[in-house]
């Protein structure tokens, strides 16, 4: 086990419903840094929010462990209580108490809690503060989640879709707020399954699908898991030069893909190539693998990787 990590899961399973039940988390590794933004990312039903109720000590493992901050989560959930945070997709608010009122009852089950303004300044509900809850939209309820996640403070923080039905400004205050605690040196591990959220905010990533862990590591290393592609018009129909460990393919009318797992080596041979022929090749481009075409073949890969 990684004795500088904050978050540890070795082999951690769960199963819903008893033998054989649904198996929704299938034995997955892993180790969130102090200080890092650590992503879960799948499609729906991938077990992200499975694997994250466990890690955050709310259900045991069916197999496996777990540690945060050096404890079991579940079974001794007193002793890393007060230092995590965790917002979860179902709420449970009290539908007649006010805002307020729900952040200062929370507040008083914590020993160092944020003034009450603040809270609610930081998830922009400052002018919400005397609404019943049941008169909040989604995304009002959403916020006040992260509000209390973050209230007492905590050193380590879990959130569950937290910007599922934000509008777009919403989303980004929500992705202002996690920036900022994270410079502060909070812990964050999310759950999510939009691409651009987790390769925008996350230092590390683990991709799930099925209830295992298909990929691991930063946007930029699972991208590099995919070929880099170039692309061109031929000028006329001339031979492509021999180019080893890459895929090329020709259509009809002149225009090339090359698909090679390093771009700079095979774009040089080509630039020598048509400079040596003397030609001139047509709206050529040249980039890296995404982010997405990476998940998207990741996620749709029957090859599971180790941690
Ligand atoms: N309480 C439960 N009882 C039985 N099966 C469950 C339960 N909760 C989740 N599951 C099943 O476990 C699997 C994983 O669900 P989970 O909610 O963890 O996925 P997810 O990746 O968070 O999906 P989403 O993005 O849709 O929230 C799904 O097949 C789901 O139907």
């Amino acid at each position: 086990m990684d004795q500088s990590a904050v978050i540890t899961a070795e082999r951690l399973a769960r199963r819903f419903g008893g033998r054989p039940g649904h198996e929704a988390v299938r034995g997955i590794d892993l180790a969130v840094r102090r200080g890092e933004l650590f992503a879960l990312l799948g499609t729906n039903g991938a077990g992200k929010t499975s694997a994250l109720e466990v890690l955050a000590g709310l259900a045991p493992p069916t197999s496996g462990t777990v540690r945060v901050l050096g404890q079991d989560p579940f079974r001794s959930r007193r002793l890393v209580r007060s230092r995590i945070g965790i917002m979860l997709q179902s709420r449970g608010f009290a539908a007649d108490l006010t805002v307020a009122e729900t952040v200062s009852t929370w507040a008083g089950s914590l020993t160092r809690p944020r003034p009450l303004g603040e809270a609610l300044d930081l998830v922009g509900l400052a002018t919400r503060r005397n609404v019943r809850i049941r008169q909040l939209s989604g995304g009002e309820q959403q916020r006040l989640g992260l509000a209390l996640a973050i209230l007492g403070r905590p050193e380590v923080l879990f959130l569950d879709e937290p910007t599922a039905g934000l509008d777009p400004a919403a989303r980004k205050q929500t992705w202002e707020l996690i920036s900022d605690l994270l410079l502060s040196g909070t812990t964050v591990l999310l759950t999510t399954h939009q691409l651009i959220e987790a390769s925008a905010l996350a230092d590390r990533l683990a991709i799930l699908r099925n209830g295992r862990l298909v990929g691991l590591g930063t946007p930029e290393q699972l991208a590099a898991t995919r070929p880099a592609r170039i692309t061109f018009r031929l000028p006329a129909p001339v031979s492509l030069p021999h180019l080893p460990q890459v895929v090329a393919t020709i259509n009809s009318s002149g225009g090339v893909e090359l698909e090679t797992q390093d771009l700079q080596a095979t774009l040089t041979e080509v630039l020598t190539w048509a400079h040596q022929q003397d030609l001139h090749l047509g709206d050529l481009t040249a980039r890296p693998a995404s982010f997405e075409e990476a998940f998207l073949a990741i996620t749709g890969s029957s090859e599971e990787i180790a941690a």
